[in-house]
């Protein structure tokens, strides 16, 4: 990175800008962030799984026909995290590959139910992440603060325990800071949740639901109306109401965009029909995040190239979508303009001949 201001072609230094710029990421899924390496040493401790743990194979077997396939996928992987000690290994492991890619702060959506109904016990699973996230800003620099997220398929008994889990004040974990609702919106209304979101945001937790990935628009309202959303987990279909688009604008509800995501489990046919550009031209705050990065065979990094690409955005047009992600988080106001000072001095180095 040192002779970045003699030798400059676009992509290729577009490229090196996005690797070592200071990010924020909103939507990645815990289980949905193990790596091939992360899944090899999962699966080493547990040889009875079907998951392949080759890259060859892997990558194979994280193609997906629909968005049910890649749950059921998804659901195998869930399979392998069996003991705390594997929610810990996960949990940290995920936050090395966050560091890597200088991700500085990550909002994890976390699936506890799926954990606790597999067995593990609920205190010592909260204890592994708590453990994992201290040592992430210990020994890696990564902030890491937790959604808990209600597998909305697996009906109101897994709501009731996710909200329990998530406002218990002997189990609720330090870096908890919202509650979501994840899985298939096909056939799961989102107005039937409002009131596990209630008591979640009684307890101080932000809303910050899915809606409107492989469904349309009205799904958003209802996620916006009945679960007072504060971000929408992709949004995609917002591109499909042009009152939902000026609302999400008016009152600043950024969403959660994952673009090869929304590829990979055919929720949008090509990268060059993403609505991203209309979702900016209409005012509405857009961040951009890699949501089970490995099992669509992405990263943050490649987000931001995609977005770039989209958008055509420039060094300075990626910091301010950097700085998106940090202004639309749940980090206090210190550690807001901390975080958005560093893109700045970054974004300025790197620019200053
Ligand atoms: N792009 C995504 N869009 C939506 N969700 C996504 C996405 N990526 C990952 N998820 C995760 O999938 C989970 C779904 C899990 C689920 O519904 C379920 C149903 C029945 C049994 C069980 C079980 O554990 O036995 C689980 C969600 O909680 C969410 O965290
Ligand atoms: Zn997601």
């Amino acid at each position: 990175m040192t002779d970045h201001h003699i030798a400059r072609d676009g992509a290729h230094d577009l490229h090196a800008f996005i690797a070592g710029l200071p990010k924020a990421e909103l939507h990645v899924h815990h289980v949905g962030s193990a790596s091939p390496r992360i899944v090899s040493a999962l699966a080493a401790r547990h040889p009875d799984s079907k998951v392949p743990t080759d890259p060859e194979a892997l990558a194979d077997y994280f193609t997906f026909t629909d968005f049910a396939h890649f749950i059921q996928v998804y659901l195998s992987v869930v399979d392998l995290i069996r003991t705390p000690e594997d929610v810990r290994l996960l949990t940290f492991e995920v936050a090395r590959d966050m560091a890597r890619q200088q991700v500085r702060y990550a909002e994890l959506t976390i699936t506890p139910w799926s954990s606790t109904r597999r067995g593990i016990d609920e205190r010592a699973f909260m204890d592994a992440i708590e453990d994992a996230r201290k040592a992430a800003e210990a020994e890696l620099g990564v902030v890491l603060r937790w959604c808990f997220d209600i597998p909305g398929e697996a009906g109101l008994e897994a709501a009731e325990e996710t909200v329990r889990l998530a406002t218990d004040d002997r189990l609720r974990p330090e870096g908890l800071v919202s509650f979501g609702l994840g899985g298939p919106e096909i056939g799961v209304p989102r107005p039937q949740f409002k009131p596990y979101f209630d008591r979640a945001i009684a307890a101080g937790l932000r809303s910050v639901p899915h809606a409107g990935e492989t469904t349309g628009p009205e799904t958003v309202w209802d996620a916006l109306n009945d679960l007072r959303a504060e971000r929408i987990g992709h949004g995609t279909s917002s591109a499909q109401d042009p009152k939902l688009l000026a609302h999400l604008a008016e009152h600043r509800i950024a969403l959660e965009v994952c673009p090869t995501s929304n590829i990979a489990t055919r929720a949008v046919r090509t990268l060059d029909e993403h609505p991203l550009r209309e979702f900016v031209e209409a005012g509405v705050p857009v961040t951009v995040n890699s949501d089970d990065p490995p099992m669509f065979g992405t990263d943050l990094n490649n987000e931001y190239a995609v977005a770039a690409r989209l958008l055509a955005l420039d060094e300075q047009g990626l910091a301010a979508l950097a700085k998106n992600a940090v202004e639309a988080s749940f980090l206090d106001a210190d550690g807001k303009s901390r975080l958005a000072a560093e893109i700045d001095t970054y974004a300025s180095t790197w620019l200053t001949p």
